[in-house]
């Protein structure tokens, strides 16, 4: 039905790749494309061994709109995926336009030199997509992603008017290692040293980062895994679900920390080993958190014993037919078992399964449009039920704990 071209063959790729794959009648041809082939090869073998399907593979520096423009040109796809890291988001949305070509991420552009993720700059491809009559979906992962979907669907069934939304995001797993990060270190670190916003009545709000005094957490009750702490934290989709989602008072984003991680990220903080800049060493010029990414283990590989689950989803509180009520939705991952099916930990899992879904719902037609498009502006009912079928399952609830209030 469609060729799909998946851009980054990371632990998120690895999960995308083999999703497609186990769909030919969707995905009737894949090339996998990353700045280092071997790594494509790799996936594409595990593909043939697995599901008996022939994928193409291919070298590309997505840093380079003309080698992505030539790939597109060479492989001629339907829709690309990036699932390279969000430096490239730029990149490839130029590749797409220049080739009239349907765009995908999952994470939100942000500068090398500033670690601020917005979505203004992909924004501001609108006009050009709507004029080139293609569709480019942002941020289709799981948080950007199936949250904004979570979102969607409670303004479409559940409610008339959602006054807050709590996005909590757990990951109760165990990889074995003293610290590691579960997907690419130097992008989460980045994210997770910021100074925290989040947004209530009409404005945002700071706190301060994770790791520093007056942080704000509590303890919350995550289905399945039990109590975990809680830090507040600011997250891209809260940017633009408070454009989308009319009505809306206030919106928190919550992610789980353990004592150990964060002690060690604060020492590698105080040290200067999470700096951005350039440092001169012995002559050469070396940025520390690039330095540590490669100390740190690779979160592809850090599957093969992890347990445990993850917990993601929303707390809504809003009212319908004159009705106050709260609704938690929710998906639990299981590392094991995404290890199992697609030698993936949970984190790539959840991310790489909604990509998929996303290129599907865009190549079938289901989902389309003109211009670039956040989740949360398509319907979310094909997407709910592909996340049951493909792997994702979710659960709604009536909330009835207690959330901090301010
Ligand atoms: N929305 C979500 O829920 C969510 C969650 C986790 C990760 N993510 C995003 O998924 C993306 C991938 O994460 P990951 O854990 O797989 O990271 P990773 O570091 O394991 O993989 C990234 C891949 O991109 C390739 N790459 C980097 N620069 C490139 C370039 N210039 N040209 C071509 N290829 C290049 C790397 O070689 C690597 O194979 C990241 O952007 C991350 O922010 C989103
Ligand atoms: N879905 C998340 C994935 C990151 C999970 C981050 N939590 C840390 C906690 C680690 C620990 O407490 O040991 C993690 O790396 O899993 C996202 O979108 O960013």
């Amino acid at each position: 039905m469609g060729k799909v071209l998946i851009i980054g063959a990371g632990g998120v790729g690895n999960v995308v790749a083999k999703k497609c794959a186990m769909l030919p009648d969707v995905f009737e041809e894949i090339c996998l494309a990353s700045r280092t082939k071997e790594k494509c090869d790799k996936i594409a073998s595990d593909i043939k061994n697995q599901y008996g399907i022939d994928i193409k593979t291919a070298e590309v520096d997505a840093d380079k709109t003309e080698e992505v423009v030539a790939l597109i040109k060479d492989f001629n796809p339907d829709i690309v995926v990036n699932v390279a890291l969000p430096y490239q988001d730029l990149t490839i949305m130029d590749a797409c336009l220049e080739t009239g070509v349907h765009y995908l991420d999952t994470a939100n552009y942000e500068p090398k030199d500033n670690p601020k993720f917005e979505y203004k700059w992909q924004w501001a491809y609108h006009d050009r997509y709507k004029d080139a009559g293609i569709m480019a979906v942002l941020g289709c992962g799981f948080d950007p992603g199936v949250t904004n979907v979570f979102c969607a669907y409670a303004a479409k069934h559940l409610y008339d008017t959602i006054k807050t939304i709590d996005i909590l995001d757990c990951n109760a797993g165990d990889h074995g290692h003293p610290f590691a990060t579960n997907f690419n270190p130097e992008i989460n670190i980045r994210e997770v040293t910021q100074v925290v916003r989040h947004w209530k009545n009409g404005k945002w709000v700071e706190t301060p980062p994770i790791i520093e005094e007056g942080s704000v957490h509590f303890t919350f009750n995550y289905p399945e895994v039990g109590p975990r702490e809680s830090y507040l934290l600011y997250h891209e989709e809260m940017e633009s679900l408070v454009k989308h989602i009319k009505g809306l008072e206030r919106i928190r984003f919550w992610m789980t920390f353990s004592d150990q991680y964060l002690t060690h990220l604060k020492v590698l903080k105080n040290v200067g080993m999470t700096r951005i800049d350039e440092v001169d060493y012995e002559g050469c010029k070396v940025v520390p958190l690039k330095f540590l990414k490669k100390l740190l283990p690779d979160p592809a590989e850090l599957g093969t014993n992890y347990k445990g689950k993850t917990v993601i989803g929303c707390i809504f509180d809003g009212e319908k037919d004159g009705k106050r009520f709260k609704k938690y939705i929710y998906n639990v991952c299981d590392h094991a078992e995404a290890y199992k099916e697609v030698q993936a930990q949970a984190v790539s899992y959840t991310t790489g399964v909604p990509a998929m879904i996303g290129a599907m719902l865009v190549i079938k037609g289901v989902w389309s449009g003109k211009g670039v498009f956040n989740v949360e502006q398509l319907d979310p009912d094909p997407f709910m039920d592909a996340l049951n079928k493909y792997g994702l399952p979710w659960k709604i609830e009536d909330f009835e704990g207690e959330l901090p209030e301010f």
